[in-house]
Parts: C-alpha cells; sequence; structure tokens
C-alpha cells in the first residue's frame, strides 16, 4: 500500500532531517512513528503527501511514485491521503459543517467550491461522519467554539470524509490532556478499521503507540533504528531509541542548537508548502 524506500530529506539549512528511512504500511494496519524530538517524524509524514518535499528516495503509494508526481498528478494523489494535524488545520471561523466538507474540495470544480456547493450525498454523509466522532449536533456551531477534543474529531471526519487511501496523522494528541489523547486515540483507530484503511501515526507518547497500534517504527536522528510489534518494544529497544537521538543530540554546542532553532523558522520554501495544501 505504502512503500517508503531510502527517504531523504536535506532542509536548506543543511539539516539532514531523514537519512535513508525504508518502511511500509500494508493493508489495514497502524502504524506509529516514534523517537525523540528532532528524530524526523514530522518531516517523514509531511513527505509522504509532499508538504515538505524529500530531496531523495521514493514513496510510492497503491503503486503510484508520489516523489515524481507532477503538480496535477500530486493534487489527485492528496485526495487518497487524509491528513490529520496537531494542530487541527481548521478555518477557525467557518462552521463545523462547512469545515468537514472542505474535505470534499479536492472532487468538486473550483466554480462549486467557491459556492461551497456540494453534492447533497456529500452533505449526507458529513452528517453521518460527525456523528460517528461524536460531535453530532455541532454543524453550525463556529470551529473557534470548540475545545481542542471536540477540533480534532472534526479534523478526522474531514479526513474521513475525503475517503482516503491511508491516514497520515501528524501529532494527533499533542495539544490535548491525557484523558482526551487517549479517546482520540481510540476513536481514530476505530474509524480506520471501520473504514478498513491504514494509518500512519507520528506519535510522542510511546504508551499511546504501544496502545493504540499494530507495530512500531522508531526514528533517532534521521535513522531508523527500531520496527516491531508492541510487543517486542522492550527496555532495550526503548533505549535504542531515546538514548541514540540523546547522545547525538548532546554533540551540538547550545549555540549551535540556537543557530539551527533560528534556521529552521526561516526556511520559506518548505513554509510555503504547508499553506499550499
Ligand atoms: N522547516 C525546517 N527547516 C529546517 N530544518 C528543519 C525544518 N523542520 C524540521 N527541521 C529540522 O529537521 C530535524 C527533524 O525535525 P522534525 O520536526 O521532523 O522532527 P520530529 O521528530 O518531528 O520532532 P518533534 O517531535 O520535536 O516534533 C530537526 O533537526 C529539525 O530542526
Amino acid at each position: 500500500m505504502l512503500e517508503i524506500t531510502d527517504l531523504e530529506k536535506v532542509y536548506s539549512t543543511g539539516d539532514e532531517a531523514l537519512k535513508g528511512v525504508s518502511m511500509d504500511v500494508e493493508g489495514e494496519e497502524v502504524v506509529s512513528i516514534i523517537g525523540p524530538s528532532g528524530a524526523g517524524k514530522s518531516t517523514l509524514i509531511r513527505c509522504i503527501n509532499r508538504l515538505t518535499e524529500p530531496t531523495a528516495g521514493s514513496i510510492v503509494l497503491d503503486g503510484e511514485d508520489v516523489t515524481t508526481m507532477s503538480k496535477s498528478e500530486l493534487r489527485n494523489a492528496r485526495r487518497d491521503m487524509g491528513m490529520i494535524f496537531q494542530e487541527f488545520n481548521l478555518v477557525e471561523r467557518l462552521t463545523v459543517m462547512e469545515n468537514v466538507l472542505s474535505g470534499r474540495v479536492g472532487y468538486i470544480s473550483t466554480m462549486q467550491a467557491l459556492r461551497r456547493n456540494f453534492p447533497e450525498e456529500d452533505v449526507q454523509r458529513a452528517y453521518e461522519v460527525l456523528d460517528r466522532v461524536g460531535v453530532g449536533g455541532m454543524e453550525n456551531k463556529r470551529a473557534d467554539e470548540l475545545s481542542g477534543g471536540q477540533r480534532q474529531r472534526i479534523g478526522i471526519a474531514r479526513a474521513v470524509l475525503q475517503r482516503p487511501k491511508i491516514l497520515l496523522v501528524d501529532e494527533p494528541t499533542s495539544a490535548l490532556d491525557p484523558e482526551t489523547s487517549f479517546a482520540v486515540m481510540e476513536l481514530l483507530t476505530e474509524i480506520a478499521r471501520e473504514e478498513g484503511i491504514p494509518v500512519l501515526i507520528n506519535i510522542h507518547e510511546v504508551e499511546l503507540a504501544l496502545e493504540y497500534t499494530d507495530r512500531i517504527v522508531g526514528l533517532a536522528d534521521g535513522e531508523v533504528v527500531f520496527k516491531g510489534t508492541p510487543d517486542e518494544f522492550d527496555q532495550g529497544a526503548r533505549d535504542t531509541i531515546y538514548r541514540a537521538g540523546e547522545s547525538r543530540e548532546d554533540q551540538s554546542t547550545p549555540g549551535e542548537q540556537v543557530q539551527k532553532q533560528q534556521s529552521a523558522s526561516v526556511d520559506i520554501s518548505d513554509a510555503d508548502r504547508e499553506t499550499s495544501y
């Protein structure tokens, strides 16, 4: 279904975020990517739909290489990839229903989109999906009137309405309290099973990865250092992922780290791409 081979990403700042990552996601499995801060987890997820442009390697989704696609091919391919974000990426001043229906924008003409003229069946399904994710009855509320957990449910509903072939999830619980985090992970994995699609999740909290995912990929300093099931994830694996990252992080001086942060915030080429999704 999704096959990533020798993926590399070097940012314009010179940061080597991914150094030849290979992994795959099959069938209906839920795979988590874990690793210390700066390991390259977000970069990996975002390279898959080219929100971040990979430097080298291939990403094959359902037999098609995403890395070599033209803009219009990529637009079509993105319909197959439902993306769920850490900060929800909702349009705050729009209603819940408008936000959810934006998941269908890739399927209608520009004129229809401008008039927000969605087919009746999309609207009906939006009601059903909103009900399923636990926010039925909130269709006419503005997104900025909702709690974090409710917003993430809308984010999930929007991705599901897209009828994607895979869900890509970037730190879905980082902005949520622990109880809501468990509820959102449960919902996400249940929904994926109901829809019969695989999920790739970048997740900070190891405990959530162990509880809710079928397979774990451990990244440290841009490299895959662990692949296995939650049962195989022992203290040795934990040390490999987190100590490897720590010892490598320690190699740069505090001055170098500040410099890195400053240059990371001005990577215009990648920031631009974020807004064009
Ligand atoms: N836009 C950018 N420009 C330059 N460097 C970047 C950019 N985004 C990330 N990086 C660098 O790439 C490396 C990997 O970052 P990434 O955000 O992918 O890691 P992560 O594992 O998701 O970290 P976290 O868990 O803290 O979000 C880091 O060294 C980071 O500083």
